[in-house]
């Protein structure tokens, strides 16, 4: 609901064309809503409603376009509290349509015109229903997007030639260059789930592979003093630092391509409990033996049902996942605690006899419900258990 005091911010017309294509020869043409120029990558569909900044911002898009299924897009524009990391890292965005106003108190920008600050490609008027079907029915699909080139053969041979994330190691061009404490906790005026903690605080070590603030945020809020370090930091390192517990960040790209953090993750495991979330979670299971594989089209989006094992109770999450762990390679000592109900794929598993455990969706949610936020509290736990045991 509006009111005349509600600030309302205005798009501005799109009449330049662009155009999309898929490496399976599909080319559609739209209006151009954010910069001039090319994007090319993966294209992935996410069917979150909202949280369009969020979903931009998480350095885990890096190499992936994404394709909105929620048909309205841009109606309560951007806020600078919404930032899941500094910038956007996603390579193009693809709606049906952009709103032409933006109708939210918090916001200080239209979506169109931060995409073309931001330097993001971005497209509108075109069929998301027929792109998602297409992805779904084929599998993830390389894809390129341009203001400048519409002749169809083109464009199909650069989505051909565009670079999938398969065998890629990109947590190491997204982490940060150097340590650094992270201190805020929620800046959002929306409240969290958990109650903020007031005791005695840990000291908790987190690897940057692409980590979204909301995860610091989350840490920060349920007791623990965060140094985050970058991707290719030693576990000898990190161990001297004296942490209380290790966390393992989500991340962009093929896991199996980040070996050194998977090596670090192994010489972690039994001397610090660790907790992961999504690629930290891949990592983990990589460290423990496990294997993973790239899904047919992913799980992107904010309802996805979780069956927890160790409690019986069912999480709606919110999840962004091209890659899992194949739950066929686990090992004796990997337990799994999670299932993603749509598909009964492996959602998040426990170490039998160490302070390890990991899930592949998002607890931190931004966007999506905070069902999960627990886990931290659950983190929290398991470091002051394993030292009440010693
Ligand atoms: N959000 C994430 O951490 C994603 C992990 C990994 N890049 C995948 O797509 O599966």
């Amino acid at each position: 609901m509006t009111s005349d005091s509600t600030p309302r911010l205005t798009s501005s017309p799109h009449d330049a064309p662009a155009w999309l294509a898929l490496e399976n020869g599909l080319v559609v043409q739209g209006r151009s809503i954010g910069a001039d120029g090319e994007a090319s990558g993966d294209l992935v569909f996410n069917t979150a409603m909202t949280g369009y900044q969020e979903i931009l911002t998480d350095p885990s898009y890096a190499g992936q376009g994404v394709v909105l299924t929620y048909p309205l897009i841009g109606n309560y524009g951007i806020a600078d509290e919404d930032m899941e990391s500094g910038r956007a890292w996603a390579e193009a965005l693809v709606i049906k349509e952009l709103s032409s106003i933006s109708s939210n108190h918090r916001a200080t920008e239209t979506l169109d015109a931060w995409l073309r600050r931001r330097g993001v490609v971005a497209i509108e008027g075109v069929d998301t229903r027929r792109i998602t079907k297409a992805i779904r029915e084929e599998g993830s699909l390389r894809f390129v997007i341009s203001t400048t080139d519409s002749d169809p053969a083109s464009l199909v041979a650069k989505a051909k030639a565009a670079v999938s994330t398969d065998g890629r190691d990109l947590a190491s061009e997204v982490t940060c260059a150097e340590s650094y404490s992270w201190t805020s906790q929620f800046e959002s005026s929306f409240p969290s789930t958990t109650e903020r903690w007031q005791g005695e605080r840990l000291k908790c070590v987190a690897y940057d592979f692409g980590a979204k603030r909301n995860i610091l945020r989350s840490l920060v809020h349920t007791g623990f003093d965060v140094t985050v370090v970058p991707a290719k930091t030693s576990a000898a390192e990190v161990l001297a630092m004296n942490p209380d517990g290790v966390f393992l960040s989500n991340g962009p790209g093929d896991p199996s391509a980040c070996t050194y953090a998977v090596e670090a993750a192994r010489e972690l495991v039994g001397k610090t409990p660790v907790f992961g979330i999504c690629l930290g979670h891949q990592i983990l299971s990589l460290a423990l033996g496990a294997k993973t594989k790239k899904m047919a089209f992913g799980h992107h989006g904010a309802n996805h049902p979780v069956r927890d094992e160790t409690t019986g109770r069912i999480e709606i999450t919110s999840q962004n996942h091209s890659y899992v762990v194949d739950e066929s390679t686990m090992p004796a000592e990997m337990v799994a605690t999670h299932w993603n109900l749509n598909d009964m794929s492996l959602a998040g598993m426990k170490h039998r006899d160490h302070p390890v455990f990991s899930v592949q969706y998002h607890p931190e949610a931004a966007p999506g419900p905070g069902d999960s936020a627990h886990l931290f509290t659950r983190f929290r736990e398991m470091i002051l258990a394993q030292v009440e045991a010693q």
